[in-house]
């Protein structure tokens, strides 16, 4: 698990860091300058005669940072220039402390540095304390930076990136790598920003979960296999793993059905039952022959036998959707996830009902997961989409109050949140899942996780990154154009490693 901090966070566990456990503030520096040092020495010690390094410094203590690094590798023998930016009357105390030492240093500080005779450019103008965009001389340096040749580091965070957001405030350093300091900044993972940093290197500097006093930070992520799946009893039989029911698929639409259907499958669910339209029945038993097919009219029964109940892939807005979705509702009280056409009716004008039926049951224990992407999330929140991409956090926790349950607000970084609680930000997936169907598939994978016993918020979660994880195999053997969703759930679980992971 990794942590996403703010900048408001970053700076309360900067404070506490030195105000409670005692570790002032120039000792931080040194270890974030000793990181960054470490950093540039493993890749250009080797050649450390031909290297030349530029560091762009602002007045804060980013670039406090800087200077401290010029120093550093001045004294190990490289050629180092320091660039400042802004006026050194307002610098910060730490920074003035940095600059004085710089003088006892062979490092060039005057102005007539010209950046194409670098090879190595840092970025040590504005790091979490970036308040306004990027102008004037500011947007001068980051350009010239940024046209300049050879390798660009920033420090903690790339010039003009918002850390809380991802957003290029003005303009932005483009960055080939980042070295951040303490914790991961979650602009560094959200979009742009995270194209913006490049491969982002977490230093540690002495700043640690110790500094949160209580107040743990609210975003995290997953890096790698480490999730918590639920453990599969040797003994096991079908009905161990789960009765999973699917409503998918109006008429010409069985596609989506078959792939929410596989995917239930190849996460584990033990039988998967999908109720589509009549139609479909024969295309839907040759595309998975492995589910057990009922028609609309066997809704009911299907819902006592069911332990767990997804409904939404290709449903369509007719009246048949709405009358399976009123069923769903109605006559049931076990777990539901909702996607698709199932939230759009539940947006509509004559889905309030409804919708507020699922909010009483939410408040009294049923589990409930709802998975819109932007479009459908503005819909229900009645926002503009632009609203709801640019505050998908704060999106996806009106969402789960609503309903009392756990939103999964899709993006390019999907957000899980519940109503109280953390945020986790999902960073697996590529560019090939943006294709027709990969929603489905996800819906399946939830649907799979619920079904084997996963508490929602879990199954929620897990399943975002298992789905991304599969993208990201997918796009390996098709690349990121070949993508298709059939691809992504025939990757699921592909690499996971059940000795490795953390069972539950
Ligand atoms: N605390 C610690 O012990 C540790 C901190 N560490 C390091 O400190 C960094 C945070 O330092 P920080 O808080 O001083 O903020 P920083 O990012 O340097 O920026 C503030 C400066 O930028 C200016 N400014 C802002 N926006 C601007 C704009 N658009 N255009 C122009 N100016 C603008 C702003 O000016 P002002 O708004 O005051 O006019 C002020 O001068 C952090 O990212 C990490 O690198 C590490 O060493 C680990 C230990
Ligand atoms: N660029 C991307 N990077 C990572 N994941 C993506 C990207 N684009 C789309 N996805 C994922 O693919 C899925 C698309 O779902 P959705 O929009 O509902 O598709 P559909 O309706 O076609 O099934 C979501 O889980 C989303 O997070
Ligand atoms: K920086």
């Amino acid at each position: 698990m990794r942590y996403l901090v703010t900048a408001q966070e970053m700076k309360q566990y900067d404070k506490n860091t030195i105000e409670y456990l005692g570790i002032p503030g120039p000792v931080l520096m040194e270890r974030a300058a000793l990181a960054a040092e470490d950093f540039l020495k493993e890749r250009f010690d080797a050649v450390k005669e031909r290297t030349k390094v530029l560091i762009f410094a602002g007045m804060g203590n980013n670039g406090g940072d800087g200077l401290a690094l010029a120093r550093l590798l001045a004294a190990d023998g490289y050629t180092v220039a320091v660039r400042l930016v802004g006026d050194p009357e307002k610098a910060t105390e730490q920074w003035k402390s940095q600059w004085q030492t710089l003088q006892h240093f062979p490092v060039k500080t005057d102005s007539n540095t010209q950046a194409d005779e670098y090879n190595v450019i840092v970025d040590a103008l504005f790091g979490v304390g970036l308040s306004r965009p990027v102008e004037g001389i500011y947007a001068e340096a980051v350009e010239e930076m940024n046209v300049a040749e050879g390798f660009k580091l920033a420090l903690d965070v790339p010039s003009g990136i918002c850390s809380d957001t991802g957003r290029v405030l003005g303009c932005a350093f483009l960055a080939d790598a980042t070295i951040t300091f303490g914790f991961c900044k979650r602009g560094l993972v959200m979009y742009p920003g995270t194209d913006y940093a490049g491969q982002v290197h977490i230093a540690n500097v002495g700043i640690g979960p110790e500094s949160f006093l209580g107040q743990s930070p609210e975003m995290y992520t997953y890096d790698s296999c480490e999730q918590h799946l639920p453990d599969r009893t040797s003994s096991g039989n079908k009905g161990t793993f789960g009765k999973a029911l699917l409503v998918a698929g109006s008429n010409g639409m069985a596609g989506a059905a078959i792939l929410a259907a596989r995917a239930a499958y190849r996460t584990g669910a033990g039988m998967v039952k999908v109720i589509t339209a009549e139609e479909n029945r024969q295309i839907l038993q040759q595309g998975i022959p492995e589910a057990l097919y009922g028609s609309c009219r066997q809704l009911s029964e299907s819902l006592e036998w069911a332990d767990v109940i997804a409904i939404g892939p290709g449903i369509g807005r007719e009246e048949q959707a709405r009358e399976c979705l009123k069923k769903v509702v109605e006559k049931s009280r076990k777990p539901l996830v909702l996607d698709a056409d199932a939230l759009n009716l539940l947006a509509e004008e004559n889905g309030k009902a409804l919708a507020e039926k699922l909010h009483t049951q939410g408040a009294e224990g049923r589990v409930i997961i709802l998975t819109p992407h932007v479009g459908e999330l503005s819909r229900l929140l009645a926002k503009t989409i632009p609203e709801c991409k640019k505050e998908l956090p704060e999106c996806g926790r009106e969402l789960a109050e609503r309903f009392h349950g756990v939103a999964v607000a899709k993006d390019a970084r999907t957000i899980v949140c519940k109503e109280q609680g953390e945020f986790y930000l999902n960073t697996t997936g590529n560019s090939g899942m943006a294709t027709a169907g990969s929603g489905d598939v996800l819906t399946g994978v939830i649907l799979g996780l619920l079904a084997q016993g996963m508490n929602a918020i879990d199954a929620a979660v897990n399943g975002v990154y298992l789905h991304g994880r599969a993208g990201e195999l997918a796009a390996k053997l098709h690349t990121e154009y070949g993508v298709m969703a059939g691809d992504i759930a025939d990757c699921l679980m592909k690499d996971y490693d059940e000795k490795e992971s953390v069972k539950k």
